[in-house]
């Protein structure tokens, strides 16, 4: 028997380890089951030659573009709503497509795990089908596809132009050179409606299934001696302003987790804020966070994912008007990734640049929030990570001067 003929599996039982892996991850927490596909991720490409690099890097262009029509052409949403297995040529009947074209875009889906194949030519949704049937994974594949996509289009010519500077100005980035535009890309988006909303469809869902800040950070804890009744004025203070809160998810779970601590406001653009559908229980609040903060002595000013948007001088605007508006017991909570120094894997290599090309921003290390923190007039008072795959970690800082 030739080499090529012989099975991997008689080489290495790849079976048997396959089927364990699958039977350990059954159960597993999101944490776990994250953490074991990151592992696996970063075998594959320690096992790749380099022509395997070539191969991942040209057919890794094409999965957006099969994904984004196969939604486009209503596959998908028609095999999830269908009870019975569907051939090529029932979906194409359904969809108005061909039936050759729909059968190579379901063998291309199928390969890729988005839809079963359960014989010659039968289809069948499965979980994944059902998640990619749904409006906010059309408007994340269309954000990848209509707004990311062009930017990386821009990115060796821009710096190529720059001389392979920093990217410094959010203003001055392949984003701006993708989309001709002076205008950052928060306010471009308040011009394009459509791609933020795509946009924001895109954050609603990914962080999917990871767990959050909130299984980790000891609120009772960090609360200490702080009470919600405002005696003086016979009003309720605020607890938690979720700063450039987006759509409000934060605010809203530690409302739900925390209903009796005190007051909890979303705040960010008035404009975003119009999108964002707040239970009861959270107030909205309208506010830009260059020009200052109206919540005087709130109890926790947090941020996610919101200062990873900037490059540090603006990220020490924002913070000092955050320190200007602090009570003595206030802190502030910056929830974000903090790469390691050693060993950044290729996801969170790949969400700094993600920064870098849309905002002129980065992803920072510890040691780079602790500088910036200190250029701030601020320092670390604890830490608290929730992630690994991410190394999402909420810091929490405080005053200098308060705190010695
Ligand atoms: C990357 S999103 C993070 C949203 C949210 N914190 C989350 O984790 O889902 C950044 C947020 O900052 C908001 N933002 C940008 N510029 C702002 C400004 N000048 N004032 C207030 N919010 C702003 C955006 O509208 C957006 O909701």
């Amino acid at each position: 028997m030739s080499e090529e003929l012989t099975k991997p599996s008689s080489v290495v039982p790849l079976d048997v380890i396959v089927a364990s892996i699958k039977a350990a991850l059954e159960n597993a927490s999101s944490t776990v089951y994250e953490e074991v596909v990151s592992t696996i991720s970063s075998l594959m490409i320690s096992l790749e030659r380099p022509i395997d690099i070539i191969h991942r890097l040209h057919e890794g262009q094409m999965p957006l573009a099969i994904v984004k029509s196969a939604i486009d052409a209503g596959i998908l949403n028609a095999l999830a709503e269908s009870e019975q297995p569907l051939s090529a040529g029932q979906l194409a009947t359904k969809i108005g497509a061909a039936s050759s074209l729909t059968a190579r875009l379901l063998r291309y889906l199928a390969a890729q795990g988005m839809v079963t194949q359960v014989d010659k030519d039968e289809y069948v949704a499965n979980e994944k089908t059902k998640a990619f049937a749904q409006p906010s994974f059309h408007g994340s594949i269309n954000y990848s596809f209509g707004t990311v996509t062009s930017i990386n289009q821009a990115v060796p010519a821009f710096l190529m132009e720059h001389k392979f500077q920093d990217i410094i100005k959010n203003t001055e980035t392949p984003f701006n050179k993708a989309y001709n535009t002076p205008l950052p890309l928060f306010e471009w988006f308040q011009h394009n409606p459509e791609q933020h909303k795509h946009f924001m469809q895109y954050m609603s869902i990914q962080r999917h299934d990871l767990v959050t800040w909130l299984s980790v950070f000891p609120v009772e804890l960090e609360m200490g001696n702080w009470k919600a009744e405002d005696t003086a004025n016979d009003s309720k203070r605020v607890v938690f302003i979720d700063v450039g809160g987006g759509m409000g998810h934060q605010a809203i779970a530690f409302g739900q987790k925390h209903p009796k601590l005190g007051r909890v406001i979303l705040q960010d653009l008035p404009s975003v804020l119009e999108h964002a559908q707040v239970p009861a229980n959270v107030e909205k609040q309208g506010n830009n966070f260059f020009k200052g903060q109206p919540e005087k002595g709130a109890k926790f000013y947090y941020l996610r994912n919101v200062l990873h948007d900037h490059p540090d001088q603006q990220v020490i605007v924002i913070l000092k008007h955050l320190m200007a508006a602090m009570g003595p017991d206030s802190e502030i909570l910056i929830d974000e990734m903090c790469l390691p120094e050693k060993g950044t894997t290729l996801l969170q290599a790949t969400r700094d640049f993600r920064m870098g090309f849309l905002l002129g921003a980065v992803e920072r290390t510890l040691w780079e929030w602790e500088k910036l923190l200190d250029a701030t007039g601020l320092m670390i008072k604890a830490k608290y990570q929730y992630t690994n795959v991410l190394a999402d970690t909420v810091i929490v800082a405080v005053p200098k001067l308060a705190s010695q």
